[in-house]
């Protein structure tokens, strides 16, 4: 990728997929207990960022769904990480432009916000030169929201806590396979979903270790859960039909929906299956949104 002399450091922000999702409990506060298995698809956002005068931060919204965004202003979560990360650093005079390339749907179950929020403060501590220890870098992290200490590392990881209980895990099985993501254009609010699931939770099921070969990765998941899916269906219907099409689409092992919707996945034996699914997904409803590819491989090179 050649790089904007504007925007010296990026990024990627790959989108996040809970390949299984267990909702196990609920604290006083109102956050669910999970039980995940996260792993990050080469498709995702870019974050860039570039110098700026003292105290500046200002950032531009680009890509399909840039535009989505663009009544957020200030809320954006690559501005909220920005701030956070100042306030934390104790330097309210650094400054920074940032260029958001917004790939992924919103309010999608993919992580989006999380993954570019997470992005966001990599690309910082690059451009500004600084570290937080790991304890501050996890906490801003979790007040930006619960899926982002997971999209800080974009590696496959078990997910517990609130979000909070991050352990990556060798995931040399996972490596190969291809993910189809599609969202049929319906945006999902977690609260409303996490409040439809109404308290009836389920069992953790820990996938531990992983299996060594993609058809035991496949055959363990197939025998978990996304919790998230049934009250996700209740509020938006078309989440059924997303799964169906994924279910008879060729190439397409395995789907789910991920987090809390609308987007599912199909698993794929490998990225050149998925590109040929996401293709037919087009084809059958060039109205909704399909990406296939790999599995994330790595950050953007400095
Ligand atoms: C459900 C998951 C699974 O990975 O994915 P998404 O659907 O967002 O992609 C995440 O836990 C979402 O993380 P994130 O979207 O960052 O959540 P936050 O902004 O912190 O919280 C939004 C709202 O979701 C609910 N929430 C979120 C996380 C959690 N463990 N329990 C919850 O009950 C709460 O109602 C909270 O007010
Ligand atoms: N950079 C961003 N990308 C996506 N959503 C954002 C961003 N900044 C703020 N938001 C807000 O965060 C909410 C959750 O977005 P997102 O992370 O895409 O959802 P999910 O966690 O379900 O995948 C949306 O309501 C959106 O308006």
């Amino acid at each position: 990728m050649s790089i904007d002399p504007g925007f010296p450091v990026a990024e990627a922000a790959p989108a996040k997929v809970n390949l299984y999702l267990h909702v196990t409990g609920r604290r006083d506060d109102g956050y669910h207990l999970l039980d995940s298995l996260v792993a990050f698809a080469e498709t995702g956002d870019l974050v860039e960022a570039g110098p700026a005068g003292p105290g500046v931060l200002d950032l531009d919204l680009a890509g399909p769904f840039g535009p989505a965004l663009a009544a957020d202003g200030g809320d954006n979560l690559v501005l909220r990480a920005a701030r956070g990360l100042r306030a934390a650093l104790g330097e309210p005079a650094l400054g920074a432009r940032l260029r958001l390339t917004k790939v992924l749907p919103v309010a999608a179950g993919i992580g989006g916000g999380s993954s570019d929020a997470a992005a966001a403060l990599r690309a910082l501590c690059r451009l500004w030169r600084r570290e937080l220890d790991s304890v501050q870098l996890s906490a801003l992290a979790l007040g930006l929201g619960a899926d982002v200490p997971v999209c800080l590392g974009a590696v496959p990881a078990h997910m517990a806590g609130i979000g909070d209980r991050v352990e990556p895990v060798a995931g040399a099985g996972l490596a190969g396979l291809g993910l189809v993501l599609v969202n049929p254009g319906a945006h999902l609010p977690t609260p409303a979903v996490f409040r439809a699931l109404g308290g009836r939770f389920g069992a953790a099921d820990r996938l531990d270790p992983l299996p060594d070969a993609p058809a035991g990765i496949i055959e363990a998941l197939a025998g978990r859960r996304n919790d998230l899916e049934a009250p996700a269906i209740g509020q938006c219907p078309i989440v059924a039909d997303v799964l169906a099409l994924l279910r008879g689409t060729d190439g397409v092992v395995l789907a789910r929906m991920s987090g809390s919707g609308a987007t599912c996945f199909g698993l794929c034996p490998d990225r050149a299956a998925a590109l040929r699914a996401a293709a037919e997904i087009r084809r059958m409803r060039p109205a909704w949104w399909a990406a296939g590819g790999g599995m994330y491989k790595g950050r953007e090179a400095p």
